[in-house]
């Protein structure tokens, strides 16, 4: 491979910007890419690609050139060098990549990578939490399989198209898809593209959604005609989802205490042509008092850590911190503890996260089924997904009935 210049710069800029400005990854690589519209499909790859490689190992490769946070520019020259040595790629002759001392970076990454926390690029703090919640083996398994880049995955929206007919399509568009067992509605591209650019996508056949956030939805057994409450719907991916399973029949209403959230969900939900969302900002306790004992189904996808998402957002090694979950942890509580109140007699509710953490998931639920509103509610069943079992997102839903 050889390397461009204004590709290479366009990465070193998007490293100190993550790295120094506390920019998010995927907006950072987003700028990037807007640099140049003459760049191809091959040259946005190496962006992208390269930068989130870089966020992802950014631990092991500090430590290998010897550099540290804040980044001065020769710093990031230097994890860059480093980057090329460990990928075989041959560095250019250029003023900015100074004597680069290729045995000592493979003789220190041959070491480093005997000890996890290098090896994984992850921080102390959250090796030893990882270590804590699940033991040696499985955080070590599942950290290794979280620094893996994830499958670009599809759900098919099926009040427009059935999975058939959209790889069908897709494949007119070029976009070469697979299907995936035990995912129904779900498709796997083969090979990463730019499905957003689609016609399939503008006409509203598919979302792009992880396999394992696809068993969410699924996992709280709607039927068409239900009154569903979706308590933190966000952007709505699972909202859609339940608009699709319930063939647009009922009402789904989508709370979040952020308005413009749901803003981006009413946007979606017009491209899928789902007409039975209604949405409705937590700016107050009265919506849900509004709806206590009403909803036949209640969604508590709560906010969480993300640590089963790692793959997607690499940057969360470096942003998130012990104290925010700590916090996360006691929201989750509230939510289970005020959102559980909509549920009807006989009505079932699903909390969910997209982490690994026992603490954020069996024991939150434990936590709830043993407090006064908890009493109320049976424990049907629950779902630990791992990365490195699955090859999808981390994520855990469980399933509770209202007596
Ligand atoms: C895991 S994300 C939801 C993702 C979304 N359900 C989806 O499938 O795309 C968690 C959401 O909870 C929202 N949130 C945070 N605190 C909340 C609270 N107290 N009540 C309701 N929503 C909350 C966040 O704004 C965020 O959108």
């Amino acid at each position: 491979m050889r390397l461009h210049r204004n590709l290479t710069f366009a990465v070193i800029d998007s490293i100190r910007d993550i790295f120094n400005e506390g920019v998010y990854a995927d907006k950072a690589v987003e700028k990037a890419l807007k640099r140049d519209k003459r760049w191809g499909a091959r040259d946005r790859k190496f962006v992208a690609e390269t930068i989130y490689e870089i966020v992802r190992w950014n631990r092991l490769y500090a430590e290998i050139a010897e550099v540290k946070t804040p980044y001065k520019r020769d710093d990031i020259w230097r994890i860059f060098s480093v980057w090329c040595i460990l990928r075989g790629i041959a560095l250019p002759d250029w003023n900015q990549i100074g004597d680069v001392p290729v045995r000592r970076i493979k003789g220190r990454f041959d070491e480093l990578s005997k000890i996890r926390k290098y090896r994984e690029s992850v921080p102390d703090w959250m090796d030893e939490l990882g270590v804590s919640e699940l033991g040696e083996a499985l955080w070590s398994k599942e950290i290794a399989a979280q620094n893996q880049q994830a499958d670009v995955i599809l759900r098919t929206n099926t009040l427009n198209i059935s999975r058939e007919m959209l790889q069908k399509k897709l494949r007119t568009e070029n976009v070469i898809t697979e299907f995936i067992p035990n995912h129904p509605d779900a498709l796997r591209l083969t090979e990463r593209a730019n499905v957003f650019k689609t016609e399939a996508f503008h006409n509203g056949f598919f979302e792009v959604q992880d396999a394992s956030s696809q068993l969410v939805a699924a996992f709280l057994e709607v039927e068409p005609g239900m009154k569903v409450v979706d308590t933190c719907a966000g952007a709505g991916g699972k909202t859609l989802h339940l608009a699709s399973l319930m063939e647009n029949k009922g009402q789904i209403i989508a709370m979040d205490i952020y308005e413009s959230k749901l803003k981006k969900l009413k946007v979606r939900a017009r491209r899928n042509k789902a007409h039975n969302i209604d949405m409705r900002v937590i700016d107050s306790t009265k919506p849900i008092k509004k709806l206590y004992n009403k909803a036949d189904r209640v969604l508590i996808d709560a906010p969480c850590s993300g640590l089963g998402v790692i793959r997607r957002n690499p940057d969360s090694k470096w942003k998130l911190q012990p104290e925010f979950i700590e916090n996360i942890k006691k929201v989750q509580q509230e939510v289970l503890q005020s959102y559980s109140k909509m549920v009807k007699s006989g009505g079932k509710m699903v909390y969910a996260t997209c982490s690994i953490l026992p603490s954020e998931n069996r024991k939150q639920v434990d936590k709830f089924l043993t407090s006064e509103s908890g009493k109320e509610f049976t424990f049907v069943k629950e779902k630990n997904v791992f990365a490195h079992i699955s090859g999808f997102d981390g994520f855990y839903m469980a399933l509770l009935e209202k007596k």
